[in-house]
């Protein structure tokens, strides 16, 4: 069977939760992103029991570090041993910053996070951000990329943008991903899992719509149908 191209997003409340949504969704999708709430948490252990139970999907390690060139390439040499397919940096720490993480994980993909998907464009502005979130997370990717970024996180109503200006071997993935109908909790800039991928993104983050749903491996069974026949 053909795994759909989505990184379930494991944000959950303890460890036993997240390698349960893990085994249910693993047979329908990619990847298995561990992000802040779960790393912070469990650890390692929640990287080992997201690989494991999943049946050795991809790891997405979202860590969104941000810091000095070297306290993100000393960060990103701590989680070398587990081999993640990709780990997140903040693209707008800078060239040398992104760098810096990639030179130290050549062997896993270091993804730029450009502008959060979570930010209105009114959001942006009030942090000092102006000008269309479009244009900053256009900006941002090719900067990344230039710096050895080998993946960009987006939002799906930039993708198409971003992938007319980067080589086509650079990863594009969307969180903001919301099905039909589907509550958009703090996101604010959304699509449908379909228009994000006939957009051009590669991978698609979905967390709550999957590991909110009474029965995780039919959510997961569902949008993963919902890409393969198309
Ligand atoms: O711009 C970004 C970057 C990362 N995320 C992460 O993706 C998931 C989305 O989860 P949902 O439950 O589908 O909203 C979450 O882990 C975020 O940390 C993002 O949403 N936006």
């Amino acid at each position: 069977m053909t795994l759909a191209p989505v990184a379930v997003a494991l944000d959950g409340p303890d460890l036993a939760t997240i390698t349960g949504w893990a085994a249910a969704a693993g047979p329908y999708v990619s990847t298995m992103k561990v992000g802040l709430e779960t790393y912070l948490r469990d650890g390692d252990a929640a990287v080992h029991a997201a690989r494991d139970a999943s049946g050795g999907r991809d790891v997405f390690l979202d860590l969104k570090l941000h810091d000095i060139p070297n306290t993100v390439g000393g960060a990103a040499r701590s989680v070398a041993h587990l081999a993640p397919t990709y780990l997140t940096v903040h693209a707008s720490g800078g060239a040398a910053m992104v760098r810096a993480a990639a030179d130290a994980l050549p062997d896993t993909r270091v993804t730029a996070v450009t502008v959060l998907t979570s930010m209105s464009e009114d959001d942006l502005a009030a942090v000092g951000l102006l000008g269309p979130a479009i244009d900053a997370a256009r900006r941002l990717a090719l900067l990344a990329v230039g710096a050895g970024a080998r993946a960009i996180v987006c939002s799906p109503q930039e993708v198409a943008a971003i992938r007319a200006e980067v080589p086509r071997d650079v990863v594009l993935i969307t969180p903001g991903v919301r099905p039909a109908g589907a509550a958009l909790g703090d996101q604010q800039r959304v699509a449908t899992p379909e228009q994000a991928l006939a957009d051009g993104a590669d991978l698609l983050v979905i967390g709550r719509p999957i590991t909110g749903a009474p029965d995780v491996a039919a959510a997961a069974a569902q949008i993963a149908a919902s890409l393969t026949i198309r």
